[in-house]
């Protein structure tokens, strides 16, 4: 299960409510988040990018969008091997991030070029796991924009890095990801209003039986 959406949008808080909430109907969950900073040396090339090291690496889009992907290929086993343990694998960002920030980056919509080429590299190439279903954490970019700046405020080392300052790529990738939910890219996509509290202990209820 795939928690997608902007930066900021409160994904990682999600993911620690959805597993606490499915940990008391007693179901096994794994979690996991990419980038995988500190574990992947591709990861941390990333991170090192967005905050203008390594020259310029960032302004590479397929570039940067290797680095993430090569991230993600060296996580199949695990990723196979946590599915096969528990009741329910969480992923905090997976593939159809690096299809949405791609495509808003060249301002491809999500029937694009470069979203054909994440899905070829990725799941053609790399053979990393399709999900059974993304859940779109959806809010305005100015929500998501507001959340991740009170946060850098109030946690240290999360600095707003080069894709979190930029509105206007935000706002696209917004755009992208509707397109990508709306049209069942990868998986199924079950869209969660990201602003009204989200029900944990329903929406635990419905991944458990679907
Ligand atoms: N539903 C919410 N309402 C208000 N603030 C929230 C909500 N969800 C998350 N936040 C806050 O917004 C900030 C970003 O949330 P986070 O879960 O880290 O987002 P993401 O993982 O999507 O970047 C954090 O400071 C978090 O406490
Ligand atoms: C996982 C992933 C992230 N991204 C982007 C989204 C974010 O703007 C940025 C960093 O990821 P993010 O999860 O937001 O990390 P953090 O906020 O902890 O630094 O990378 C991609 O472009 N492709 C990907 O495959």
């Amino acid at each position: 299960m795939v928690i997608e959406g902007l930066d900021g949008a409160g994904k990682r808080t999600l993911a620690d409510g959805l597993t606490d909430a499915l940990c008391a109907k007693g179901a096994s969950v794994a979690k996991l988040a990419f980038p995988r900073y500190g574990v992947s040396v591709h990861a941390d090339l990333v991170k090192e990018a967005l905050h203008r090291g390594h020259g310029d690496l960032a302004d590479s889009v397929y570039g940067m969008a290797v680095l993430y992907a090569l991230d993600r290929s060296g996580a199949a086993e695990d990723i196979r091997a946590l599915r096969d343990a528990h009741d329910v694998v969480l992923l905090d960002r997976y593939v159809a991030s690096n299809a949405a920030y791609a495509a808003a980056r060249l301002r491809q919509d999500a029937a694009g070029e470069v979203v054909k080429w994440v899905w070829e590299l990725e799941v053609g190439r790399f053979g990393l796991p399709r999900p059974d279903a993304h859940l779109l954490l959806r809010v305005t970019p100015a929500v998501a924009a507001e959340r991740a700046e009170r946060r850098a405020e109030a946690e240290t080392d999360r600095e707003r890095d080069a894709f979190e300052t930029d509105d206007g790529l935000q706002r696209r990738c917004a755009a992208v990801y509707d397109e990508l939910a709306a049209s069942g890219w990868l998986a199924p996509w079950h869209v969660l209003d990201g602003v009204a509290d989200v029900d944990l202990e329903a929406l635990a209820k419905t991944l458990l039986n679907p």
